[in-house]
Order: structure tokens, then C-alpha cells, then sequence
């Protein structure tokens, strides 16, 4: 029937299902490739064959009541990468959850908005992006403008410095709607910074107020555990001994691997007994254990990089007004990497999940010490030059400094691509399943970096080089994240 009649098909039958549609229609990508769209918003899309067409084929009674997967504002695609799914379902891949939500919260009348809307929303010009409010939550983002103005007006405000009061702005014209949809809180990082007034947050742009350090938090290291840590690894390791079958079952319901560790540098061969900075003399810690990661869980780290983007690596850079730092490019480190964060749901996936236990149990550390590993694809002539992973900044934020690296290699490279250690005359090459473990800093202080573990990436000669960062902190990291404290 399409066929023969598309022209008149098109003008009888071709549908917007939603109110909302000639406004999704305009926002990028959302009609490209989108199924759901050209289906529900056909006319805007104009895709009315394909409209037709999916009818034809026998739709679901409801269809009506089902919201297609769109992306409801133009920056989806950058708000992605803060963890924002609600209204970003297609950019941030959540729309088989969204696939439930009914159209009926979307109703398109405005006329009922009370006139002084536009004289709020101009207000809210002094203090940031003017704020925008569209759509069903019209009516409760203009509440939300007229209670922050109310709020920049009050002493919780007028009081802070004049610095922080400088500071305090709504960075996007969104805030107020995000603020409503409960992402100062689900969103704690990004919001109670960029949309301090929406968040009624001033006061926590100021890193002290925000980050205060707990004195009682449990440190993943105490002085002097350091090699006693390292020294329980190596005689543990499941591979470094003949098992039993009750053991080899154990280590299979743990979701452990038999690993093996060998020592490449060790301080001494007698246990340690006191906790001296004379032992810092001693030569540091590294270790390599063999068959660490399954075959498969490397192929799936690989494929997790990509789908969470492999982008150019950067490194820390300038302090920000927050006292956050930025990152920035450099062209001595040449890789890509892609974080598998927990925002965005890589973290909490099936072989993450398991890769952060098992480093865990083997550090006898919290997996929430672990920052979201850092999934690094280096090409031919890419590298890292000499570096140090420990961050001084980070001496003072309730996440502590990294203490550990646990260094994963996903492939095998065909040449180049080892982690040299210039200042132990020590290279370990990429080895798929391989992991590599170093401390940061001093058995005697945790606190202090140990500047013989600068390292670098060499750089690849032949093929491709895909591998994991897993920094571990002296405190809670994920925690200190959440805050926007790291
Ligand atoms: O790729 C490597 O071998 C080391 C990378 C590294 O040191 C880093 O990313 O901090
Ligand atoms: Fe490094």
C-alpha cells in the first residue's frame, strides 16, 4: 500500500505522536538512525514512509502512551559525559528505561504560566546563563528560578566572600531544570559547582567548606604497612603454589584467577621488622603477576574503552576556581584512554565490577579507594613520557594521594609499548593478562611520594597496545568523587 500512494500516505497519515515533537526533531541526531523517533515523530522527522511502514507492520496498542528514546536538549552529547540520563535517554544510552515513561507527563500548554514568567527568568540573568523553562516541568523550573532568587538574596549568600560570591553563577541555562529533576544531589560534583545558585550551593564552591577532611577515615595504609602488604602478596599467590582442589574452587567462586607474582625489585629478602625511613634506602617494591586477567575480561575492558570513547589523554593541569584542577594535552603523553566511570555505568558492569574486587582482595584495600580505571590504547609511536602518578594536591583531600598503581595489560603488543622505570633500570613489557604493581610512595609515610617510581610508557613500535590504570588512594576515592573532592 506504501508503495503505491508514499505522496498521498504522506499527507493523510504522516504523524507527530507527541507534542513535543517539532521540538526533539530539532535537536541534533535525534531523527538519525532512531527507530523510535521516525516511528512517533514521523512527521517532523519526515520519515513518513518509514511511519507508515512500522504501522503496517503492526504496532503495539500503546504505542501512544510510549515515549520514542530522544534526547531532550541540544547538549546531550556534552551533558553525557556528567552522567545526566534522564533527559539525555538516547546520548546517554538509558532508553530502555525511558522506553517505560508515558507521554502524558509532556503536556505542551503554556498559556497558564503566570505573565511575571518572563521577568523571573530575565532575573535570573544576574547570577549566570538566563535560565530556560520548557515543557511539563515549566510550571515547577520557574518555582525553582523564583526560590533561587529569593536565595541569592538572603544572608546564606550575601554573607560568603567576596570571592566565592563572584564565583557563584548558574554555568548552564538548564540549572534550574536540572535542579528540580534532583541532580544536585544525584549529580553532587558537577551541579553544586556549576549551578551553585540553582543548587543553593554557594557555599560549597569553596573546596574547604565542600571537601573537609574526616580524621577518623581508616587510611588503606598505615606506616610501616607497606611491605608487609606486598610481602602477603607474593605468598599468597595462588600460582606461586600447588593448590588444592577445595582451594582452586574457592579461588573460582571468589572470581579470583590462579595469578602468579614474581618480584622484580624487592627492599630486602628478610621480612620487614621495623617501620624506619632508613628502610626508604631500600630499594622499592615492584611486582608482576602473570594470568591475572582472563582472556575474556581483556577483550571486554578493550570493547568497554570503546564504547566509552577512547579520547585523547590529558594530564592535571591549572588550579580552578573551585579548587578543582583542569586537565590538559601534552605532547608527552600521545596516547588515548577512556575512563570507565561509574556515572556512566562502566564501573558497576559485570568484569570492572570483578576487576576491582579482585584488586581489592588482593590489596586487602576498599575497591571504593580505586578510582574508575583508565582504559589506554596507544598506536604505533604513541607514548608516555617519564611521570609520576602521585598528585600532590591530593596530600590534602579527603581521597588521600594515590599510593598504588595497578597497571593492567589487556593485549599483547608485537614490539615496544614496555613501562620503563628509568631510576631502577627496570622495563616490564605488555603482556595480555599481565598486571603490574608499584607503590607511590614510602613504606614509612604513606603520604610521601617515592620519586624512583617516576616511569613511562615507552613507545610502540609495532601493533596496538590497549592496558588499564587503577590508581589506589590512601582514603575512600569514590566518595571524595561523588563531592567533587578528588
Ligand atoms: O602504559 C604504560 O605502560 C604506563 C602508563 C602510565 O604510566 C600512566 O598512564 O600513568
Ligand atoms: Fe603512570
Amino acid at each position: 500500500m506504501q508503495e503505491q500512494c508514499p505522496v498521498s500516505c504522506k499527507e493523510d497519515d504522516c504523524k507527530d505522536l507527541h507534542v513535543r515533537c517539532p521540538a526533539w526533531s530539532q535537536i541534533k541526531d535525534n531523527c538519525v538512525d532512531n527507530p523510535d523517533m521516525r516511528k512517533y515523530c514521523g512527521k517532523s522527522c519526515n520519515a513518513c514512509e518509514e511511519q507508515a511502514a512500522a504501522n503496517a507492520t503492526g504496532s503495539d496498542e500503546d504505542d501512544e502512551d510510549v515515549m520514542p528514546c530522544v534526547d531532550e536538549h541540544t547538549n546531550c552529547r556534552y551533558w553525557a559525559d556528567k552522567g545526566m540520563n534522564e533527559n539525555c535517554a538516547r546520548s546517554c544510552t538509558a532508553c530502555e528505561k525511558i522506553k517505560q515513561r508515558k507521554t502524558k507527563e509532556y503536556p505542551a500548554s503554556t498559556e497558564e504560566l503566570a505573565v511575571d514568567t518572563d521577568v523571573i527568568l530575565e532575573e535570573s540573568a544576574s547570577f549566570g546563563e538566563k535560565q530556560v523553562a520548557d515543557g511539563g516541568e515549566r510550571r515547577q523550573t520557574i518555582a525553582r528560578v523564583k526560590a533561587t532568587i529569593d536565595y541569592m538574596a538572603s544572608e546564606k549568600f550575601t554573607k560568603l566572600s567576596p570571592a566565592i560570591k563572584e564565583s557563584c553563577m548558574n554555568r548552564n541555562e538548564l540549572c534550574a531544570f536540572w535542579a528540580i529533576l534532583g541532580e544536585c544531589e544525584k549529580n553532587e560534583a558537577y551541579m553544586v559547582i556549576q549551578c551553585a545558585p540553582s543548587c543553593y550551593s554557594c557555599h560549597l564552591i569553596d573546596i574547604s567548606a565542600r571537601c573537609p577532611v574526616d580524621a577518623d577515615a581508616v587510611p588503606g595504609l598505615e606506616p610501616g604497612t607497606l611491605n608487609k602488604m606486598f610481602e602477603r602478596i607474593v605468598e599468597t599467590a595462588p600460582g606461586n603454589r600447588t593448590l588444592t582442589d577445595e582451594e582452586r574452587e574457592e579461588l573460582k567462586q571468589n572470581e579470583m584467577t590462579e595469578y602468579t607474582v614474581e618480584v622484580i625489585s624487592r627492599p630486602s629478602d628478610e621480612p620487614s621488622t621495623e617501620v624506619s625511613a632508613k628502610n626508604d634506602k631500600l630499594p622499592p617494591w615492584v611486582v608482576v603477576f602473570e594470568n591475572f586477567i582472563s582472556d575474556e575480561e581483556c577483550d571486554e575492558m578493550i570493547q568497554l574503552g570503546y564504547k566509552h570513547e577512547y579520547k585523547r589523554s590529558a594530564d592535571v593541569g591549572k588550579l580552578k576556581f573551585d579548587g578543582t584542577h583542569e586537565s590538559i594535552e601534552n605532547s608527552r603523553r600521545t596516547s588515548e584512554n577512556a575512563w570507565c566511570s561509574g556515572h556512566l555505568g562502566c564501573r558497576n558492569a559485570t568484569v570492572p565490577t570483578r576487576l576491582h574486587n579482585r584488586m581489592s582482595k588482593v590489596l586487602d584495600i576498599p575497591a571504593d579507594n580505586g578510582e574508575d580505571m583508565q582504559i589506554l590504547k596507544y598506536e604505533k609511536g604513541q607514548f608516555y613520557r617519564t611521570h609520576h602518578d602521585f598528585i600532590e594536591h591530593q596530600v590534602d583531600r579527603p581521597c588521600g594521594p594515590r599510593i598504588l598503581t595497578f597497571f593492567l595489560y589487556l593485549s599483547d603488543v608485537e614490539e615496544g609499548g614496555g613501562t620503563n622505570f628509568p631510576d631502577l633500570g627496570i622495563t616490564v613489557e605488555p603482556k595480555k593478562g599481565r598486571a603490574l604493581l608499584w607503590p607511590s610512595v614510602y613504606d614509612s609515610n604513606p603520604k610521601k611520594d617515592d620519586p624512583r617510581m617516576r616511569h613511562q610508557a615507552l613507545p610502540v613500535k609495532e601493533g596496538t597496545k590497549f592496558a588499564a590504570n587503577s590508581w589506589i588512594h590512601l582514603y575512600d576515592y569514590q566518595a571524595a568523587q561523588k563531592k567533587g573532592c578528588h
